[in-house]
């Protein structure tokens, strides 16, 4: 029986996680610990519904009503970071890291120093921290599997191949919620526009990053520091019908595509059973009536967030973490109608100006002390940017 953890149990990545474990022949999985945010029924029902060892909402304020929600149920019950950071330690075969936003690193950084294998989700570590969570994961043993869909796909392209061999990656975007709006018409979008995925049923954070791409951006440079690859063989194409998922170009000219249905259960299911493969309940494509594939390249005025990614990777260091910490408080503040849809970026290139050519930090390693000191220095600026911005 493999003993596994999901952190972010309670959201769209850590639902279909639990689907899949779900559905697996009895006796398959021991769950170790599950953990939520705000959505304590849900973490209560789920950990009763799958016997966990431990329970943790990230929330030490909402303790109390987890631990009357799994009363009687022999499920211990924990709250707040630290505890997070201790359930991640528990040993387990395989943890998937699936808390949205940098809050997600620690946990997984701990996940990787017991050897488990990681199953990645949340790209903000990669992005606020790559060399950190390789090295500490290659240290451990343990091995880091991709879960963000398009990187699943290149690294299920990459079976059998040598790196070296490749000479782009290209990782399809859907273009988001606004792809066909007017220019004109951008500042005006609002969130419930902003939250509606054209293809994908994911969490409000990322679907808003899918219409500004900044979850593109997130992805371009989740891609150099996981596959290690030269940020100009790195490419975003927009895909409309999101079924090609990424396409690895060889140095003989050919490609490998890795298509299927826009479920994130394929690419769980994918690090679930890797290194074998096993059955997904995903949708089977009809191709003939598909019929065909579009693509087109990415308007740079329509955006301006590609372009900011391409600057982090160029720079490096800890680029990274202060443009993921400056985007993160950049969309709270869309969120909370505090901004609007077109400021996010301008919120974030300031914040780059103004923070990431910094000496002190361009020259620092990526050590975790290091990532927190760029990423509170981030928020702190990306907080009076916003406060100037609407004063
Ligand atoms: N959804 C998708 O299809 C895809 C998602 N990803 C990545 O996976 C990660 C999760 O995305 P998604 O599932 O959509 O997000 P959701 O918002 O649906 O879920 C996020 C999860 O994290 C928990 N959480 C929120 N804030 C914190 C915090 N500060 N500390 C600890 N836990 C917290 C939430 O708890 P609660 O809800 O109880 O408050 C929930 O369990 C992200 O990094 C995203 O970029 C990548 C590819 C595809
Ligand atoms: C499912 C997944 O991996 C998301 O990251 C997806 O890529 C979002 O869609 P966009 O292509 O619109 O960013
Ligand atoms: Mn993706």
């Amino acid at each position: 029986m493999r003993r596994i953890s999901v952190f972010g149990a309670t959201g769209s990545i850590g639902r279909n996680t639990l689907d899949l474990v779900a559905r697996a022949p009895r006796g398959s999985y021991d769950v170790v610990a599950l953990t939520g945010g705000a959505n304590i029924a849900r973490l209560a029902a789920d950990a009763r519904r799958f016997n966990a060892e431990i329970a943790v909402t990230a929330y030490p304020e909402k303790l109390d009503a987890l631990r009357d929600a799994l009363a009687g149920s022999g499920v211990e019950a924990a709250a707040g970071p630290e505890a997070l950071r201790e359930a991640a330690a528990r040993p387990a075969d395989w943890v998937m890291s699936a808390i949205v936003g940098a809050a997600g690193l620690e946990p997984g950084l701990e996940a990787a120093k017991t050897g488990a294998t990681l199953a990645l989700a949340n790209k903000e570590s990669l992005v606020c921290a790559g060399p950190l969570l390789i090295e500490t994961a290659r240290a451990a043993g343990s091995t880091i599997l991709p879960v963000d869909s398009e990187h699943s796909a290149v690294f299920q392209a990459l079976v059998g191949e040598d790196v070296a061999r490749v000479e782009r990656l290209i990782i399809t975007a859907s273009g988001g919620a606004f792809r066909d709006w007017p220019l004109e018409k951008l500042a005006t979008a609002t969130v419930a526009q902003a939250s509606s995925h054209p293809n994908w049923d994911m969490g409000q954070r990322i679907t808003i990053d899918s219409a500004s791409m900044f979850n593109k951006a997130l992805e371009l440079i989740e891609a150099k520091e996981f596959f290690g690859i030269a940020p100009e063989k790195i490419e975003a194409l927009v895909h409309p019908e999101s079924l090609v998922h990424a396409l690895v170009g060889f140095c003989d000219g050919g490609l490998m595509a890795h298509v299927g249905p826009p479920d994130m259960r394929h690419a769980i299911g994918y690090a679930l059973h890797w290194p074998d493969r096993g059955p997904v309940p995903v949708e089977r494509l009809d191709l003939a009536a598909i019929g065909r594939f579009t693509f087109r390249a990415p308007e740079a005025a329509r955006y301006p967030a590609l372009a900011l990614a391409r600057r982090v990777m160029e720079q490096g260091g800890l680029s990274g973490a202060v443009f993921n910490a400056a985007k993160e408080e950049a969309l709270t503040a869309f969120i909370e109608n505090r901004i609007g849809f077109l400021q996010m970026a301008e919120v974030v290139e300031r914040v780059l100006d103004a923070v990431s050519a910094r000496e002190d930090l361009e020259n620092a390693v990526i050590s975790l002390d290091n990532v927190r000191a760029a990423d509170h220095l981030a928020r702190q600026t990306a907080a009076e940017t916003i406060a100037r911005a609407v004063a």
